[in-house]
């Protein structure tokens, strides 16, 4: 049988996250790496498997995906059993499941649009988007960061409780922090961390998976502009 394939950039952070639960669960792929700096993902042959002209596109045998979340469940659905990871939950009780599934959409819906525009506004404008080269804007900055701050906060208090967000075992929840995050570490403001404990050393156990680090390994942590990367 044929791997699935995963289409795009394995720098990008939608791409990263469906490589890294790929990685987890120790399943065969195949990456069709697309150069964004061409605009290959605005081609109609990835439109078809991306209609919204994004990255990542996914395709298992005739079944084309896209949105890395939803990716990523469908990759923890087929083989992590195969893989004895239950990183969903789903073959715990319904409380464990539930609180994989709040803290999932705490990524989502609290922490992603905290910390993405420091990412958006010091690495991805300036160095990544072609003619990107503007200078971070510092109000989004700073507003950002203390929307982080008061997220965070509430993370060291969960993570006082339980090793992990759901509980004692990692879970996709902790998981789909990796892109941003990683991304947010190589810039000025990675010591923002350093204000909560737990959550550093939540991160750091995270860091230190293989898989995690086999996809890291692609991601830039220097930036210069006009490099291709
Ligand atoms: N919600 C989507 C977001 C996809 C997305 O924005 N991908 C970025 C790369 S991380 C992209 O393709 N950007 C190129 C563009 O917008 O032209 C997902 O999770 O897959």
């Amino acid at each position: 049988m044929s791997p699935v394939k995963v289409f795009g950039h394995p720098m990008l952070t939608n791409v990263a996250r469906v490589l890294l639960f790929l990685e987890e669960v120790g399943a065969e792929y195949e990456l069709v790496p697309l150069d964004f700096v061409a605009g290959e993902h605005k081609r109609p042959q990835h439109v078809q498997l991306n209609p919204f002209a994004k990255m990542p596109g996914f395709q298992d045998g005739d079944l084309v995906l896209f949105e890395s979340r939803a990716i990523a469940k469908y990759i923890l659905r087929k083989y992590g059993g195969t893989a004895g990871l239950d990183l969903l939950g789903e073959n715990s009780g319904i409380e464990e499941l539930a609180m994989v599934d709040m803290w999932t959409e705490v990524e989502a819906q609290q922490y992603y649009p905290a910390i993405s525009p420091v990412v958006f506004e010091c690495i991805i404008i300036p160095f990544i988007i072609p003619g990107g080269g503007a200078a971070p804007n510092r109000s989004v900055v700073d507003e950002s960061l203390e929307r982080l701050r008061g997220v965070l906060g509430i993370y060291e208090a969960r993570l006082e409780k339980s090793s992990y967000l759901a509980g004692d075992s990692i879970s996709f929840a902790d998981l789909n922090h990796i892109p941003f995050t990683f991304y947010f570490m190589t810039t000025p403001y990675a010591k923002v961390f350093d204000e909560y404990p737990k959550v550093k050393a939540w991160w750091e156990m995270l860091m230190a998976r293989p898989a995690v680090q086999r996809v890291c390994k692609h991601m830039p942590t220097k930036f210069k502009l006009g490099a291709q990367y």
